[in-house]
């Protein structure tokens, strides 16, 4: 038997933009029930590629399929199980907290949800605040709950755990391991060793818009570690774009 399409493959992709090499044959999957966590230097290309699987961008060259349909150009029935967290939220200001989950929610028919996810991100004490007056941390809660809502079979979180104190960072960790739990293929972007070390099934790291190395923490980590790893394969990768420039 022959193993199952991977929900995420990201095949031999290339970006531009403008005269900027972005994306060079970036080549990657992100399995069913995983945790995939992609980590890489600033520019590397982590938020280029989430968005072209996505379907906000489309890259130059090479393929790009998310449960097995090129996600530029895909329709709704496609977009309804896919769970999209961006870094800055995209989140409307006016809006309170409670009130927009429960409107996403019930484009998925899924109000159900709310009280639980509400609950445990902790977003209870703020739920009537209006998005602008919260904080960061606040502000990053909401915008995951708004990705998870109608239980996704794939989800892209782009550094969901960034700017959030200790404890809400548990519970984002808390509600991502069970988001795979029940199946979801999960791809995180982060620049924390220690989330990439409790949360990964697989790491990919990238450096200058391919991928250095990827597979479980501790293949990817080797002998010196998940950190030694990212530091000797990003050093020697801006070293040859040095080089080359
Ligand atoms: N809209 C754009 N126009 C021009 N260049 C862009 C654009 N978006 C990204 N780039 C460039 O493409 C490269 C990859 O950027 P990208 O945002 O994908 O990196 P990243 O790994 O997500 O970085 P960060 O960790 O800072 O979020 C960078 O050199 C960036 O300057």
């Amino acid at each position: 038997m022959s193993a199952p399409v991977p929900p995420v493959v990201v095949d031999g992709v290339t970006h531009r933009y403008g005269s900027k090499l972005a994306l060079h044959e970036m080549t990657w999957h992100a399995p069913e029930g995983a945790i995939t966590c992609v980590l890489g230097p600033n520019g590397a290309g982590k938020t280029s590629i989430m968005e072209m699987a996505e379907g906000l961008r489309r890259p130059d060259s090479g393929t790009i399929r998310v449960l097995g349909t090129d996600p530029w150009g895909a329709d709704a029935a496609h977009r309804r199980r896919v769970g999209v967290m961006l870094q800055d939220g995209g989140l409307p200001g006016s809006v309170k907290p409670l009130r927009l989950l429960e409107h996403v929610a019930r484009l998925y028919d899924s109000i159900d949800e709310i009280p639980s996810l509400v609950g445990e991100l902790g977003i209870d004490e703020f739920r009537h605040t209006s998005i602008r007056r919260l904080s960061g941390g606040q502000r990053q809660r909401v915008a995951l709950a708004a990705a998870l809502v109608g239980r996704p079979d794939v989800v892209f979180l782009d550094e969901p755990s960034a700017g959030l104190d200790p404890h809400a960072r548990l519970d984002v960790w808390d509600l991502v391991r069970s988001t795979r739990d029940r199946g979801c293929c999960v791809v995180v972007t982060t620049h924390s060793f220690e989330e990439a070390d409790r949360l990964a099934d697989r790491v990919i790291i990238v450096a200058a818009g391919s991928v250095a190395k990827e597979g479980t923490v501790a293949e990817v980590g080797g002998t010196g570690g998940l950190e030694d790893t990212y530091f000797s394969l990003t050093r020697a990768a801006k070293t040859t774009k040095k080089t080359k420039q």
